[in-house]
């Protein structure tokens, strides 16, 4: 009854910000992602008839409190499923840094629901798993069926589920995300929470269903500027509506924006550059193979760390590098 998964986090392309029911994590609207590697989460569950009690741990520590609440709703789900009350040990790494806008409870909540699905011994598919990890994250359904997905808001906890996007292929091996590390810690949920009270929000629902439309038909037609000019709009659109949220949040520092100012000089001088940010500091700049080195030396020159990184598959199964 053990079983190890490696999911990889999630870039936001046409993001989903609220949620209509907290319990389920059932978005407002459909949401479009990729998902990146070689950044990833591996994990390791096991349930076990004669332990007492739940334990997790992620990046080696213990965890308690809300994060592991989530965790749980995703194992009670399975358990559920699969008919039994076995309480369950987990463990997790990711090979990146977590809580700083790279999406790990993207990473985090797909394997722990895939491993989870395994060690139950139940017989899912994607989709159907990618039901289980929205209990964690809705942003995790995606991470599940990897690639470009998209999780439809769906009418009920079924039907909310990811699919993967039908996507030009030369446009998906070609692309190339560099990353510009800006490590101002925050956390995602309470903003969903409030999502719905800025007076922007109404206005994003209203835009959103353009951009979706917009976004998958560039993906489809292999339209490498469409797609990711839409992406960096839908960064500023999100950003609009948590600033003018209750709580103001502002999640960008003073790097963030130096960074966006260089990846809109880059573009003045012809490279095909489009900055991202999901709720965090840290950006995405989504580029061209043949740019890549241009534009990864030009971020680095804003002073912050960089990762050159591609585009990352679905949650797959790697039982033989177990945790424990
Ligand atoms: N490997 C993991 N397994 C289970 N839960 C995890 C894991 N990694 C992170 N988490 C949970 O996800 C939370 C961070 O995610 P949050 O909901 O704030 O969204 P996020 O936007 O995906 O985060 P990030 O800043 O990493 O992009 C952590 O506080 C933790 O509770
Ligand atoms: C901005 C995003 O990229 C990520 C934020 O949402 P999360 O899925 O991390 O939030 P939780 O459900 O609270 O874990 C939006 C997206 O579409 O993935």
């Amino acid at each position: 009854m053990k079983a190890t998964a490696r999911a990889h986090p999630i870039q936001g392309l046409v993001k989903y910000h609220g949620m209509r029911d907290e319990e389920l994590r059932l978005p407002y609207h459909d949401s479009i992602s990729v998902c990146t590697a070689p950044s990833n989460t591996t994990t390791t569950v096991e349930f076990d008839p004669d332990r007492d009690e739940d334990i997790y741990r992620v990046d080696g520590e213990e965890v308690d409190g809300r994060g592991a609440e989530r965790i749980q709703m995703v194992l009670d789900e399975v358990r559920r499923r699969a008919g039994f009350d076995h309480r369950a040990r987990l463990v997790s790494e990711s090979n990146f840094p977590t809580n700083i806008g790279l999406g790990s409870s993207s990473s985090g909540f797909a394997a722990a629901a895939l491993a989870a699905v395994e060690a139950a011994g139940l017989d899912l598919t994607l989709p159907e798993v990618s039901t289980i990890a929205r209990r964690g994250s809705s942003s995790a359904a995606r991470a599940v069926t990897g690639g470009f997905s998209d999780l439809y808001a769906g009418l009920n906890d079924e039907d909310c589920r990811s699919e993967r996007l039908p996507v030009d292929d030369e446009m998906a091996d070609d692309l190339r995300i560099v990353i510009g590390k800006v490590p101002a810690y925050k956390e995602t949920e309470a903003a969903h929470e409030e999502a719905a009270d800025s007076h922007m929000f109404e206005a994003r629902l209203a835009h959103i269903h353009d951009q979706l439309a917009e976004m998958k038909d560039a993906l489809r037609e292999g339209d490498f500027d469409r797609a990711f000019e839409t992406a960096e709009h839908d960064s500023l659109s999100l950003a609009a509506t948590t600033m003018t949220g209750p709580a103001g949040w502002v999640y960008w520092k003073p790097d963030t924006i130096e960074i966006f100012d260089a990846v809109r000089d880059l573009r003045e001088d012809g490279v095909p550059a489009y900055f991202s940010t999901d709720t965090g500091a840290t950006v995405y700049v989504n580029t061209r193979a043949e740019h890549a080195d241009e534009v990864e030396a030009t971020i680095a020159d804003c002073g912050v760390d960089t990762e050159v990184w591609e585009v990352g598959g679905p949650a797959h199964l790697v039982d033989d590098e177990a945790l424990f």
